[in-house]
């Protein structure tokens, strides 16, 4: 079966604050992006790999990986708007059957084991997505203040996302709304039902510059 996946680094990174953007940060001795894109590498020799990146930016990262001798292959596709419109623009070069992950650029650290485990499990499944459990407590906001709510009851979600191609391709031929912030939640608003899978707590999406900390020190 044939299987892909879309990492998608076509943001913005406004809450990272670098004039860099957040997927080329340095992380030991190499940018983000480089240790995720050889993370799915290790897990599958065959699979085809697709990377979304401002089409300004994409010269740049060609001379990165240049600099780098980075050798692992993959296709550019452009990024969108929005992660959704990014995730859609990968889409377009996936072509035939399979299976096809998407993966945030700036995850580098889901483990080889969760990627194989989302991939396995949407043969039969479909619509897999890793997910970890809340570790504090949680509040609700309301009108009047706020209230404890069973933390048993929600799961942090993380990605790869994986999913049989032709149902994503159905999904994302939706109209955009805002309540898309990932794609289980567009697979979702078609009435299918989504597969929970379990993930890593290491893969933390690097968001600001506190992360940025604490991926350096999983390294
Ligand atoms: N138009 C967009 C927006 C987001 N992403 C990607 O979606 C992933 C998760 O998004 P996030 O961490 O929020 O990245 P940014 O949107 O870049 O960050 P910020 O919201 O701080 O600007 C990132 O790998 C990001 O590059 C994308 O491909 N295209
Ligand atoms: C896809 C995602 O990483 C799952 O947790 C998350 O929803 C991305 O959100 P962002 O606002 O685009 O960072």
């Amino acid at each position: 079966m044939k299987k892909y996946v879309i990492i998608v680094a076509g943001g913005k990174g406004l809450r990272m604050g670098s004039d860099l953007p957040k997927q080329f940060l340095p992380m030991g001795d190499k940018p983000v992006l480089m240790h995720t894109l050889e993370v799915f590498r290790r897990y599958d020799e065959t699979l085809q790999i697709i990377v979304v990146l401002p089409r300004e930016q994409q010269d740049f990262w060609k001379q990165l990986c240049q600099k780098h001798s980075f050798a692992v292959e993959h296709t550019l596709a452009d990024g969108g708007e929005t992660r959704f419109h990014s995730v859609k623009n990968g889409l377009a070069l996936v072509q035939g059957p399979g299976l096809v992950g998407v993966h945030d650029g700036v995850r580098p650290f889901v483990s080889v084991e969760v990627i194989r485990r989302c991939y396995d499990l949407a043969k039969v499944q479909k619509a897999v997505i890793p997910v970890v459990d809340v570790v504090e407590t949680l509040r609700h906001l309301t009108d009047t203040g706020s209230e404890t709510v069973s933390r048993n009851d929600y799961k942090l979600v993380q990605t790869p996302q994986v999913f049989d191609v032709e149902l994503l391709k159905q999904a994302y031929a939706q109209e955009f709304t805002p309540f898309f912030t990932d794609d289980a939640s567009v697979v979702e608003a078609m009435g299918m039902p989504v597969y929970l899978a379990e993930g890593n707590r290491e893969n933390i999406k690097i968001t600001t510059p506190f992360d940025l900390k604490v991926g350096s020190a999983l390294l």
